[in-house]
């Protein structure tokens, strides 16, 4: 790919090879019937709390001496690689809410010993709410990208929304292409692409710039989309002026987990990546329990009235009249809602029922 020109004339050649690549590096990730024995041993963590959070990184960059400050779990740290050999649990309390950490060994292969676990880790990254992804400062700076070339390759993509393009498969009519703006996808790899996965029916439709790659995450289905922060452990080894050159990456943390530099600063970048709201509940003629807060997550279906009353108690909703809110979502305090309104941050609710 790298030898080809790009331009018009080999479009459709690329989106080819693309598309040729994305099937091989599935059949590379998917276990196949055979040797499908390494599915990991002590990675098979049960979900808790509010959400889930994967360290993610090298060996050696400081993940359980992380791990170990923020939830106060005792995972061993060592200044030897592949120190961390499963997946270790632990909790951080933070905002009345339960937050999961688990602690995972480093992920590219050790190839000397052999140790490495890099297919479980990402396996257990595909099922985080957030990807700590995390870097030695002293370190070269390409292994943040071999780390995001890893996760993409397992079909995780990092601080991404999905496309907007849409892909409908169909009977008749041979492939469709359509577009309402200028975007590097042709209508020649289009094509390609859908030839490559035996599509000769669809309409495709973009509505915004969308890359060959968009088209083939659509096509190969099974992706899924995680927010990431980039935490920067050990700043205490190396120059200010070093330091400034992390400065222009996006979601970048600085810190240092072994002299507790930086670790509240942390803690608010988690929250506010994780995108969570916090509602307190309050019954009739009491102040608000504003020590047990229902934590929802911040979409428009998870922040109704009736998924705040689903979270308390799944019977709640069928005795539902209607809710008094205080707080940011309402006009006056307190205001009569109705099973549909949306909640905001720090709102207080009370459920009237019938
Ligand atoms: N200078 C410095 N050293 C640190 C810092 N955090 C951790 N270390 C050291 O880095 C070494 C590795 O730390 P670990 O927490 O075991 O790293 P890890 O990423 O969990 O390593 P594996 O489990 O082997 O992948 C230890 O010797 C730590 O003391 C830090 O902020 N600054
Ligand atoms: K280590
Ligand atoms: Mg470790």
């Amino acid at each position: 790919m790298s030898r080809t020109q790009k331009n018009k004339a080999t479009s459709g050649h690329l989106g080819l090879l693309k598309a040729k690549l994305a099937k091989l590096r599935r059949e590379l990730i998917t276990p196949t019937g055979g040797k499908g024995g390494d599915k990991g041993e002590g990675f098979d963590v049960p979900k808790t709390g509010e959400a889930r959070i994967g360290l993610i990184g090298f060996p050696s960059v400081g993940k359980s001496t992380l791990m170990n400050k923020l939830t106060g779990t005792e995972s061993l740290a060592a200044a030897y690689e592949f120190t961390t050999l499963t997946c270790i649990p632990g909790v951080i309390n933070y905002m009345g809410s339960k937050l999961q950490l688990l602690d995972l060994p480093g992920i590219i292969e050790g190839a000397k010993d052999g140790k490495g676990r890099g297919r479980q880790v990402i396996a257990v990254a595909r099922s985080c709410n957030l990807i700590m992804i995390t870097l030695d400062a002293s370190k070269p700076a390409v292994h943040k990208r071999l780390i995001e070339h890893e996760l993409e390759g397992f079909g995780i993509r990092l601080n991404k929304e999905p496309p907007t393009l849409i892909f409908r498969r169909k009977d008749r009519g041979g492939i469709t292409f359509s577009s309402s703006v200028q975007t590097s996808l042709t209508a020649e790899s289009v094509r390609a692409i859908c030839a490559e996965y035996k599509v000769h029916n669809a309409d495709v439709i973009l509505r915004e710039e969308t890359t060959e790659d968009e088209l083939i995450d659509v096509i190969e289905g099974n992706r899924i989309y995680i927010p990431a922060l980039y935490i920067v452990n050990k700043i205490d080894a190396i120059t200010m002026e070093e330091l400034e050159l992390y400065d222009r990456l996006p979601h970048y943390v600085p810190i240092s987990s072994g002299l507790d530099w930086n670790l509240d600063g942390l803690l608010e970048e988690i929250w506010s990546r994780l995108n969570l709201i916090r509602v307190y509940t309050k019954p009739k003629g009491q102040i608000p329990d504003y020590g047990a807060p229902v934590i929802l997550r911040n979409d428009e279906r998870h922040t109704t009235i009736e998924a705040f009353c689903n979270k308390l108690h799944k019977a709640i909703i069928r005795e539902f009249k209607y809710a008094l809110v205080w707080g940011i979502s309402v006009k006056f305090n307190p205001q009569k809602v109705g099973r549909e309104h949306k909640l905001r941050d720090e709102d207080v609710v009370q459920i009237v029922k019938k």
